[in-house]
């Protein structure tokens, strides 16, 4: 079953795997927007599906029996591959390099196209909220109090364009196991959605934490 495991491996296999995965996870993406936006003929559409199923079958042949779970290195790192936002192994994460700092800032600079969305030209509302619980979430973790996402309130500005956009996070404060964090999404001109959000480390988190420590950001 996936779940936070610590994983025996050597920074050079995590890059070998890194270079290896993650060109095959950009070229699904890239997939993912040909699929929107094709305009060739049918036959061409039919023969395309064929061999996708084909590729499919033979990613299959050999899998992980659930999800990629979140696995701690032994660098102090922690891997979350299959990640929604930004999972190396995910194509449906945009995905999202985001940068940390240790006083709980976090920012990310990414391009969302035609896979996320929701009004025409625009972002989905579900999407922003997707990258805002990420982007707070890995402010409070490289702050060193991460935490699941207990309440999330988003502000929709302003209607929030596909293209090129930046999103920042930082811990607003700290209260016991609460970490209150605040964010938004912006685009060229400006702020289009404000988040704020309550992370709060579980009870299996609080018992284990005590024990021996998590690592406080992802690699
Ligand atoms: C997950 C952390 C584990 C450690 C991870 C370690 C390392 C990872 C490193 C860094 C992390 C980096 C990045 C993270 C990235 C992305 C973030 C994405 C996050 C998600 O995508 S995550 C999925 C959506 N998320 C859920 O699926 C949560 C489901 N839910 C629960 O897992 C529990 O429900 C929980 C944990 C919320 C509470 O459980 P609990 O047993 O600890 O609660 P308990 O009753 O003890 O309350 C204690 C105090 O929290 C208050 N409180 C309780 N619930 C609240 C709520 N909902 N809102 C506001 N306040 C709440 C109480 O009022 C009390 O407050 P007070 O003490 O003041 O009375």
């Amino acid at each position: 079953m996936a779940r936070y495991a610590q994983e025996d491996v050597t920074a050079a296999e995590v890059a070998r795997q890194k270079a290896l995965y993650g060109p095959l996870t950009q070229s699904i993406r890239e997939l993912v927007d040909a699929a929107i936006r094709t305009e060739v003929d049918d036959d061409t559409v039919r023969a395309a599906q064929a061999e996708i199923e084909a590729v499919t079958a033979r990613l299959r042949a050999r899998q992980l029996e659930g999800s990629y779970g979140v696995r701690f290195t032994p660098s102090g790192g922690s891997r979350a591959w299959g990640n929604a936002v930004v999972g190396t192994r995910n194509a449906v994460a945009p995905p999202l390099v985001i940068h940390h700092e240790e006083s709980g800032r976090a920012w990310s600079d990414f391009d969302l196209g035609a896979a996320y969305e929701g009004p025409p030209g625009l972002v989905h509302g579900g999407v922003a909220a997707l990258v805002l619980d990420q982007m707070l979430g890995e402010a409070a973790g490289a702050g060193g109090k991460p935490g699941m996402t207990g309440t999330l309130t988003l502000r929709y500005r302003r209607a929030t364009p596909l293209g090129p956009l930046r999103a920042e996070a930082h811990i607003d404060r700290v209260e016991g196991i609460k970490t209150y964090a605040v964010g938004h999404l912006a685009d060229a001109e400006g702020v289009t959605v404000e988040a704020e959000g309550v992370f709060i480390l579980p009870r299996w988190a609080r018992e284990r934490l005590e024990e021996s420590g998590f690592p406080s950001r992802f690699e």
